[in-house]
């Protein structure tokens, strides 16, 4: 695979996106596609707390990149009508970095920490007693000489942003008044998403060729906007500039994007198990070494998609792929036909 493939794929952030996601990130939660429950959910939770004049509760949000959980923070803040501060875990090294969002927030303000998993413990301790009461707790200068001083805060909403919720520490986690997680997207939510997307970017597209995109976009809002852009550029160039269901497929067929969408990541894990564990059942933590990867990351951020898609099965003895993962490959279990019996 190329490495512009590979980047076009992946379900990661580049500068590129940045520019136009911004035009096309949804501002309304009227706009946000699929994630009924989630929603649903907030369509009470934000007018409520606007009723009565309050904060809205902290809330954390977790799910695999690219599925909209910094969209839903701004959302969040943008319906509450108040500013939004955005930073993230490891940006925060010292309780003073914290501190100092945290003095700067007026109150129903938002303070969105990204990646929250990756806090540090003593910026955690911080977060504690702001988050419970309010209260900023901060010892300044060091030895005899350090005292400890107390500053009450605003009333503020904290959003966590995180692909690994097993990461967090549980007094963190309990703190939050409200937790969300997201899901992969269905295909037509997904087509929603790129039709809107395609309106705003002026590009000509039609049903089946949103469908089609949609299709191949591994669940994921970020990588269906992105192949539509390649996708557009296939058309103005290769055809009239409208994206039909021919024009889409051959574009995505040239652009070698599979058919469920799947990354560099899918695939290298999918393959490991099939070449190297004659397709499982294999244990994560040999999986792990195999791929070269944290445990954790194949938990949280590979693995749910793979498992969704039944390209992939967890059974008490490991993991294993499915019939339909060697079918998708094109190769044959190198074992015997056993293989497909037990998975029944
Ligand atoms: N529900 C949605 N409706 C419409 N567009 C969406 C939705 N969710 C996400 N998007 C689009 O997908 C892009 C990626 O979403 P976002 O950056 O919020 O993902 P993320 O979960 O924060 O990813 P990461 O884990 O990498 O931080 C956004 O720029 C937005 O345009
Ligand atoms: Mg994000």
């Amino acid at each position: 695979m190329t490495v512009e493939i590979e980047r076009l794929i992946s379900s990661t952030h580049d500068v590129e996106d940045q520019a136009i996601d911004r035009a096309i990130r949804p501002r309304r939660l009227i706009d946000y596609a699929g994630q009924t429950r989630v929603r649903e959910q907030m369509e009470i939770f934000i007018p409520a707390a606007k009723f009565r004049g309050e904060a809205l509760d902290h809330l954390l949000i977790f799910g695999p990149p690219g599925l909209g959980k910094t969209t839903l923070a701004h959302i969040i803040a943008h319906e509450m009508e108040v500013n939004i501060r955005q930073t993230s875990g490891p940006v925060l090294e010292r309780p003073g970095d914290l501190a100092a969002l945290l003095t700067h927030l007026e109150p129903h303000d938002v303070l969105f920490i990204d990646e929250i998993h990756r806090l540090s413990p003593v910026v955690e301790e911080i977060l504690y007693p702001a988050m419970e009461d309010f209260q900023l707790d901060i010892i300044i200068g060091e030895g005899p000489a350090a005292r400890s001083i107390k500053l009450d805060l605003p009333p503020f909403t904290l959003i966590g942003a995180t692909t690994r919720a097993g990461l967090l520490t549980s007094p963190l986690r309990d703190r939050f008044g409200i937790t969300q997680r997201l899901e992969f997207y269905n295909n037509q939510d997904l087509a929603a998403i790129i039709t809107r997307s395609a309106h705003i970017l002026n590009v000509p597209l039609d049903s089946a060729g949103a469908l089609e995109l949609a299709q191949r976009s591994r669940g994921t809002p970020r990588i269906a906007n992105r192949l539509l852009r390649r996708v557009r550029d296939y058309a103005q160039i290769r055809a009239n500039g409208q994206i039909t269901l021919e024009v889409a497929r051959k574009a995505l067929d040239l652009l070698n994007v599979d058919n469920y969408g799947l990354d560099m990541m899918d695939r290298k894990l999918l393959l490991a198990i099939m070449e190297k564990f004659a397709g499982g059942p294999v244990g994560i933590d040999s999986l792990a070494a195999v791929l070269g990867e944290e445990k954790g990351t194949i938990e949280d951020v590979i693995e749910p998609f793979l498992l969704q898609q039944g390209l992939l099965m967890r059974t008490s003895r490991g993991r294993m792929v499915t019939k339909l993962a060697w079918q998708h490959f094109g190769l044959n279990p190198t074992g015997s036909l056993d293989l497909f019996t037990t998975e029944k």
